[in-house]
């Protein structure tokens, strides 16, 4: 109940959603402690966190995926999502469904993240807390968190209603986001996303040498790739300069938590997931999972 306390802080009682979305993290997403005994898996970050999955029953991460547009946040957490068994949760996906759904936000939206801003954190909000109730109903447990929180406002909310056990916080240098950004392609029919981008840049003022072999589709999505209205350079620039202005401080936030785990990746999928299933301690658990499938 300490987190429910919290709650009627002044600064959470004014965002009416904020107790949707301590309704659904307290009905199923986020089991209190107190009810079900110690929490099964709760990894607490020193150098390097020293996670203990065993069992898909005995898993309930609350994860966070920060990093620049284009640093690969939605690849490496669909990935560690279908590994952990927990849902992937992208904030910028509930948009661009609300956007698809041409309801009476969608104008609003479309303007604001066609301009490459940031939706307002009581709409983030709303979209979120709809996302947890309607995963909250089909018995999901835990989530990796994907583009949220955003703003140290958003981290705060959060944090007054769940327990985040880890931020994964990727890097990678700036030119690299562009060129990757600007390579993302999109299936229209199965939804598969993919990346066209062949990078290879050599080290310069200090950022290393990086390859990453592009993400082609297979044959039969050829033909129906789509590429995101808000993927232009000037909005892909433009993002990247809001992510530092509005979201690099959500890193300190966690950082002086203890939470932030930084993962600079080393190259594309071949080099890094390995690398990154090594750093969370999940290389074994790999093993075992595809051992048994
Ligand atoms: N937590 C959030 N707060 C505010 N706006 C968001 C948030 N998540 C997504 N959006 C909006 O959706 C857009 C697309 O988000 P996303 O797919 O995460 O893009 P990116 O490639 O920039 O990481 C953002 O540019 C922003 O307009």
């Amino acid at each position: 109940m300490a987190a429910l306390t919290r709650l009627s802080k002044p600064s959470f009682t004014s965002l009416s959603s904020v107790s949707r979305i301590s309704r659904c993290f307290y009905s199923g997403i986020a089991p209190e402690p107190s009810s079900h005994g110690a929490s099964p898996y709760s990894p607490r970050l020193g150098p390097k966190p020293n996670l203990s999955i065993k069992d898909p029953k005995d898993r309930n991460v609350q994860w966070v995926f920060l990093g620049s547009p284009g640093v690969g946040k939605g690849t490496y957490a669909s990935r560690l999502s279908n590994l952990l068994g927990v849902p992937h949760i992208a904030t910028g996906d509930l948009v661009r469904e609300e956007l698809a759904a041409s309801g009476s936000l969608s104008k609003e939206l479309s303007e604001i993240v066609n301009q490459g801003k940031l939706v307002s954190d009581e709409i983030i909000i709303s979209l979120l807390s709809k996302r947890l109730e309607a995963g909250g109903a089909k018995g999901e447990l835990g989530f990796i968190l994907d583009g949220f929180p955003r703003t140290i406002r958003q981290a705060e909310i959060l944090e007054g209603v769940t327990e985040i056990d880890l931020v994964l916080n990727l890097k990678l240098r700036e030119d690299v986001l562009v060129e990757k950004c600007l390579g993302r392609r999109m299936c229209s029919q199965c939804g598969g996303n993919f990346n066209v981008a062949s990078i290879n840049v050599k080290d310069s003022n200090g950022s290393p040498a990086i390859s990453m072999a592009p993400l082609l589709p297979p044959p039969h999505c050829m033909s129906k790739l789509v590429t995101r209205a808000d993927d232009t350079e000037e909005v892909v620039k433009h993002r990247i300069h809001v992510y530092n202005e509005k979201s690099r401080p959500v890193e300190e936030f966690y950082r002086s938590r203890g939470k932030l785990l930084e993962f600079d990746l080393p190259g594309g999928i071949p080099e890094s997931w390995p690398k990154l299933l090594e750093v969370l301690n999940l290389d074994e658990y790999k093993e075992k999972q595809s051992a048994a499938a």
